[in-house]
Parts: structure tokens; sequence; C-alpha cells
């Protein structure tokens, strides 16, 4: 169990769709190594099954163990007559995350994290044992998503594409114009936070150039983790995720620098004619932290 801090700073490259309604997609599940599942209630799952995909999720959070951190997408708590059923439902089984879909006021938030702590105080579990991940799908959203990431149970904020292109009267292209603005706002409000920030979901699986394309392009905007819907999209964002040999041994250079300078009183440092200071520090040892909670052995990229 991780605590609130640590859930801020899990890592979460791929959080990957299951629908709650299918036994088979959720038994098979945690072999394809997303670092987060996450069990949907909410869109994918039709009215007339709602009932029948919430008790499920909430007996394979039960009785499976799952190495991936579990995450339920429940439906909205207002909006909607299903989602305050689905947190009496699902809080009982204790999943590390509730994914709010289609937030738009701090107001929401409180009430699920209001429904979080009474679950934790009843089954006495420690406070921080449930947090939140929030999605943006509306213009309203996206107004208010400054507040909203700074409530104290959030840990990360997603974008959810679909529908906050439908709220823009829009479509989504292949370059991602339409949704530039958005992403920043998303991405700035999690680091004002300090909390995560994950792109959203690309819907076509057969078009994996064009998936590799917009998992480069949300990474280098600083996204941490990406929204997949099937298994074969996990591995590629995971290897775009992971530094490459050659960026993590530029990185262990410049720390092994920065380190041997500490005792020169030296603000400034040469390292192969490129001027080293302190930002680059800094991004230095996220190279190492992203490689190490990759799985990288650095000190074997060191030899
Ligand atoms: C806008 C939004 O709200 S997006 C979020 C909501 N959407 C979702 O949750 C959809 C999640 N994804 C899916 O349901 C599926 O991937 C689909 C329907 C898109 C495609 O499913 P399939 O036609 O079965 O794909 P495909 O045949 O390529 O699947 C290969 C294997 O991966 C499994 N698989 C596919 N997607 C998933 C998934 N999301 N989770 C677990 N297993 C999966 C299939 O069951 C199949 O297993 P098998 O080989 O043992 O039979
Ligand atoms: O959150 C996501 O990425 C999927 C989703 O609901 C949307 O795009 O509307
Ligand atoms: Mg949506």
């Amino acid at each position: 169990m991780l605590n609130n801090e640590q859930a801020k700073n899990k890592l979460r490259r791929t959080m990957m769709f299951v629908p709650g309604n299918s036994p088979k997609m959720i038994n098979a599940a945690d072999i394809y190594g997303a670092d987060s599942l996450m069990f949907d209630v909410e869109d994918s799952i039709a009215v007339t099954e709602k009932d029948t995909a919430r008790n499920l999720v909430a007996h394979a959070l039960k009785f499976m163990k799952f190495q991936s951190e579990t995450v339920v997408r429940i439906n909205h708590p207002t909006q909607t007559p299903f989602g305050m059923e689905d947190l009496k439902v699902i809080l009982p089984a204790k999943p590390n995350l509730i994914r709010m879909p289609k937030i738009e006021d701090i107001s929401e938030i409180e009430l699920v994290a209001d429904e979080i702590e009474k679950a934790e105080k009843k089954y006495n579990w420690p406070e921080g044992t449930i947090n939140i991940i929030g999605a943006i799908e509306s213009v309203k959203g996206l107004y208010n998503v400054r507040e909203m990431c700074k409530h104290p149970r959030m840990v990360a904020i997603a974008l959810g594409a679909e529908d906050f292109i439908a709220n823009i009267k829009t479509n989504r292209t292949k370059y991602g114009i339409e949704l530039y603005y958005c992403r920043e706002q998303i991405l700035m409000a999690a680091r004002d936070a300090e909390i995560q920030a994950l792109d959203t979901v690309f819907s076509d699986i057969k078009d994996m150039d064009t998936f590799k394309d917009e998992v480069t392009k949300s990474r280098d905007m600083g996204f941490d983790g990406k929204s997949c819907i099937h298994p074969k999209q996990v591995s590629v964002v995971h290897s775009i995720y992971t530094p490459t040999d050659k960026q993590i041994a530029k990185a262990v250079k410049v720390l092994d620098a920065f380190t041997a300078s500490l005792t020169d009183n030296k603000g400034v440092l040469n390292v192969d004619g490129k001027m080293i200071d302190k930002p680059i520090v800094v991004r230095a040892q996220r190279v190492i932290d992203q490689a190490v909670a990759a799985g990288v052995n650095i000190e074997e990229k060191r030899a």
C-alpha cells in the first residue's frame, strides 16, 4: 500500500482500460505488464450492464491478486445515477485509485474524497489508502483544472480527449492541433500541484505508427504516461518512456561530474564541451529516476 506522497510518484507510464463487464479481459489483464489497470464501469459499459460490471470488478479486486496498480473508473457521481452506487460497491474492495471521469468542479472531488475517507475509517485503513485520478473531458473542467489538481487526494490528472473534442465541437486529427492548448493546460496544472499528468487514449488500435508518434509527442511535452485501450499499446509506451542507453550514459556522466565538482564549490561545469549547471543536473537526475523506475540497472550501464 502506498501513502499519498508515494502514490503521487509511482511509475504510471501506462494505465490500461479494461471493460468491467468482461471476465475474460479482467482475468488476463495483469499479464500485459501495464503499470496500472483501469477497470471501467463508465463509458465502455452499457446502462443495462452497470450492476454486473461494478459487482464483477469489486469481486475481482477482492479475490484476485494484481501486480499492477488497480484503478476503477466510476460513473460521474452527480451527473449520473450510477456514480455513488459505484463507490458503495467498489470502495470496500480497496482499489488503489478511483478514476473520476468528466470532472468539472472541486465539489465533485470533495464528494468522492468524503466517501473514501468514510471507507478508510470504517475498515481501519490508513489515510491515503485510496487516492483519486481525475479526467478533464470538457472546457468547464479545463477552466477549473488548477484548483481540482490541488485537492490532497488527487495524485494524477488525465485528459479524456474523445469527450473533450466532442465538447469543443471539432474532430481528432493526426497532428493533434485541437488538443494542444488543453494538453498544455493540464500539464501545467499538474506540475503546479506536483501531481502526475497522463495523456489520453488513442482509439485506432491498427494505426501503431500514429500511436507511436502521439506517445513520443506527449512524452516530449512532459506527460508522465498514457492511457491505453489494448495490450499491444502497453509495450510501445514503455519503450518510448524508458530512457535510451545513450541518454542514461550522458546523465550518469553529468551527475558524476556534478558530484565531483561539489568538493571544488563550482557552480558551472564543462562536460564534453557543454555547459552543465543546475537545471541540467536536475534533468539528468530525472532521466536516471525514470530509468531506475523502469527497472534499468544503472551500474551495468556505467560499466
Ligand atoms: C473513450 C473511452 O472512454 S476509452 C475507454 C473505454 N474503452 C475501453 O475500455 C475499451 C478497452 N479495449 C477493448 O475493449 C478492446 O481492446 C477492443 C474491444 C477495442 C478490441 O478487443 P479485441 O477485438 O478482443 O482485440 P484483439 O482481438 O486484438 O485482442 C487480443 C487479445 O487481447 C485481449 N484484450 C484486448 N483488449 C484488452 C483490454 N483492454 N484489456 C484486457 N485484455 C484485452 C483480448 O481479449 C484478446 O485476448 P485473447 O488473445 O486471449 O483472445
Ligand atoms: O480518458 C480517456 O482517455 C478516454 C475517455 O474517456 C475519452 O477520451 O473521452
Ligand atoms: Mg470520456
